[in-house]
């Protein structure tokens, strides 16, 4: 069953320089209790495609989607003061950076416990009693104290599972992780992982995991939405992303990933090129120029989404039916 279904959503910026085409018409869904990753390279229109759906965009930032429905409520109808309900309440977010999110002048108690007292209209000792819980299910140590501290006090990664707890405290149906890990070394990465893999089990709640590493989401989503240039060029369970990919750019990620054989670190491949402009989108396939097998008509009409399975899509020339027999070998 559909939690959110975005259906053909686009976001512009209106800037000096012109219209910034930051997400053109992208389409996906998460089903009730499942984690999807979000993944791409910076700049390809992962976060705004959030924000959007949030109504989180800044004024000069123009919003279009023929549906964004969201546990049967349609969001594009939704006005500003209804939507802000909804977030912390039903929708909660987590950021990159815990520090710009958490205000260094309260303490982690009085920031727990104010939505549990705006949304759930909870009394101060029951605010203080439930704070102590959900910091005890992120797993952070001795919570009665901890509650009188100061974010300065705490690590990054402890901050990171403040904001978790912040996040998770009106138990939201949704769950949006914008770079989550980014920023914390490798060991508190994996434990933050692991955590919000836990809580997805235990809470019942749906996860949007965003990032730019395909390493980072493979232990923890179901289904991984890939995005290039401000569209979705592939979709599909993380089994068919992993092991049946069809598109060149997810083939470019999937070897941008660090693999350790034999302890011995194998070398990175990046994608060659850049990203292209989307104050200037190409007519094409957004991936064309930086496509090792474009073919003509690659950089003159985008692809259409083409179904492999009930599960799978992608967008790639390479998959036509009438494309020429050497675009059949690369493919399969
Ligand atoms: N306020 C804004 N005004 C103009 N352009 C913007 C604004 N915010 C974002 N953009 C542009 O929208 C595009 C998509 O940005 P977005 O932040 O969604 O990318 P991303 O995939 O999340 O990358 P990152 O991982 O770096 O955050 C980029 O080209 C970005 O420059």
């Amino acid at each position: 069953m559909k939690l959110l279904d975005v259906q053909n959503l686009r976001t512009t910026f209106h800037i000096e320089a012109g219209q910034v085409q930051a997400v053109r018409g992208i389409s996906f869904h998460v089903n009730k209790g499942e984690s999807i990753g979000i993944v791409g390279e910076s700049g390809s229109g992962k976060s705004v495609s959030m924000l959007s759906l949030l109504k989180l965009l800044p004024s000069n930032a123009k919003l279009e989607a023929d549906s964004v429905l969201f546990d049967g409520i349609e969001l594009v109808k939704t006005d500003q003061k209804a939507m802000r309900k909804m977030l912390g309440n039903d929708i909660g977010m987590i950021f990159q950076d815990p520090m710009t999110s958490l205000n260094p002048l309260f303490t982690i108690g009085e920031q727990i416990m104010e939505p549990l007292r705006i949304h759930q209209k909870l009394s101060k000792e029951e605010a203080r009693k439930k704070a102590i819980e959900i910091l005890r299910t992120v797993e952070i140590p001795s919570p009665e104290s901890r509650l009188k501290q100061y974010p300065h006090e705490f690590s990054g990664g402890m901050r990171q599972r403040v904001m978790i707890a912040i996040a998770l405290s009106c138990s939201p149906k949704l769950l949006i992780a914008d770079e989550p890990t980014t920023a914390l070394d490798v060991t508190i990465q994996a434990q933050i992982l692991d955590l919000m893999r836990d809580l997805r089990n235990k809470m019942d709640v749906s996860i949007v995991m965003i990032t730019h590493d395909l390493g980072v989401i493979a232990n923890m989503c179901n289904r991984i939405v890939v995005m290039y240039g401000g569209t979705i060029v592939e979709q599909g369970t993380t089994r068919e992303i992993f092991y049946e990919p069809k598109h060149p750019y997810t083939w470019g990620l999937l070897r941008s990933i660090p693999q350790f054989s034999e302890g011995e670190k194998k070398k990175l491949i990046s994608i060659p090129g850049s990203p292209p402009d989307l104050l200037r989108p190409p007519q094409g396939c957004a991936f064309a120029a930086r496509c090792p097998h474009a073919m003509k008509i690659c950089e003159k009409l985008p692809p259409q989404q083409i179904s492999l399975s009930d599960t799978h899509q992608a967008a790639c020339w390479l998959m036509h039916p009438k494309a020429a027999p050497h675009a059949k070998e690369v493919i399969s």
